[in-house]
């Protein structure tokens, strides 16, 4: 489905006196896979909870295809998929039971239902372990019956709450082809996540989060830029303070940190190669060893260190 499929306009969510949320706006377009990227506590299950109508929030409105979430909650989640944070699942019940009883709750007509939950567990190659109890399935087979519960009504929108959470490498990287397949069927996938690498190889676009206000928003490589053209860690021995200042004179560096005993260069986008030479000149005339010296692009983690003077993971 084409056009604006969540819209957000001054989500405010207070809890007492803390401020979870201070005015979010944004728009997702439909067919895309946007992530709140953010370290845990910034709020992005109190956003998608506002979203979904899960929680009303204390300011401003959420439309789900122009449907208010509040106002009109059962409507708008005609729309949506969830795979929340929690295992929610009834652990005495099969892979299989779990699903029907969802689609009874959902009122799946009989006549589709079977054929719909076999549909779903082929997704997610749950079909041969669909008789096997919940409770016994691995946390990436938990993660993966949510999210076949999340498809079962063949939502046009799937949100997800951290969907690789406490899964291994084989697990996750089932779940990011899962997202990466209802893309391609043209479905819109709103998630969170604090792993930058999960932001980078699934989002269009990223909001990044920080103590309940959305800091920026766009694709993860206009992010990338925004930062600088490249980053370069040196490692000198003795670390002297002062290096940093001629550093600093360089016309192509953007920005220096001293992380002792690291110095951290952003660069700008031009004359970047150029700069190699002239930093060994400036270590040597200091009567200094070099350590080590590298030049990378940025990170999303140097993302959110640039926009908030943190590091993802703290
Ligand atoms: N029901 C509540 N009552 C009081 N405070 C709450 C409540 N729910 C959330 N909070 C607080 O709001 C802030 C945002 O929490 P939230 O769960 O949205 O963060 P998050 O970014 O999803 O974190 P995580 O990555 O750990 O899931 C936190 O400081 C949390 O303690």
């Amino acid at each position: 489905m084409c056009g604006i499929a969540i819209k957000c306009i001054g989500i405010t969510k207070n809890f007492g006196n803390f401020k979870a949320l201070d005015n979010i706006n944004l728009e997702i377009q439909g067919g895309e896979i946007f992530g709140l990227l953010g370290p845990n506590g910034s709020g992005k299950t109190t956003l998608i909870n506002s979203i979904t109508g899960l929680s009303r929030p204390t300011q401003g409105n959420s439309y789900i295809y122009g449907i208010d979430s509040v106002a009109n909650t059962n409507k708008a989640r005609e729309l949506l998929g969830m795979v929340p944070q929690e295992t929610a699942i009834y652990m005495k019940l099969t892979g299989y039971e779990n699903l029907a009883f969802h689609a009874d709750y959902y009122n799946v007509s009989k006549k589709v239902k079977e054929q719909r939950i076999k549909e779903v567990l082929d997704i997610v190659q749950l079909y041969d372990r669909r008789n096997d109890r919940a409770g016994n399935y691995s946390g990436g087979m938990k993660r993966r019956l949510l999210l076949a519960r999340a498809m079962l009504t063949n939502p046009n929108i799937i949100i997800m709450d951290e969907p690789t959470l406490g899964v291994d490498v084989q697990a996750r990287n089932a779940i990011w082809n899962q997202i990466l397949e209802l893309k391609m069927q043209g479905k819109t996938i709103l998630l969170t996540t604090n792993v930058m690498e999960e932001a980078e190889y699934l989002c269009d676009r990223l909001a990044i989060i920080d103590r309940g206000k959305l800091i920026e928003m766009d694709t993860p490589s206009n992010l990338k830029e925004k930062v600088g053209e490249g980053i370069i860690e040196l490692e000198v021995s003795p670390h002297q303070k002062s290096l940093a200042e001629s550093f600093n004179c360089f016309k192509s560096v953007k920005k220096v940190e001293d992380k002792n005993p690291q110095y951290l260069l952003t660069l700008l986008n031009e004359e970047k190669e150029d700069i190699i030479p002239d930093i060994i000149s400036v270590v040597s005339e200091n009567n200094l060893k070099i350590l080590k010296i590298s030049m990378r692009e940025p990170s999303l983690n140097d993302v959110f260190l640039h926009f908030t003077g943190r590091k993802l993971r703290d």
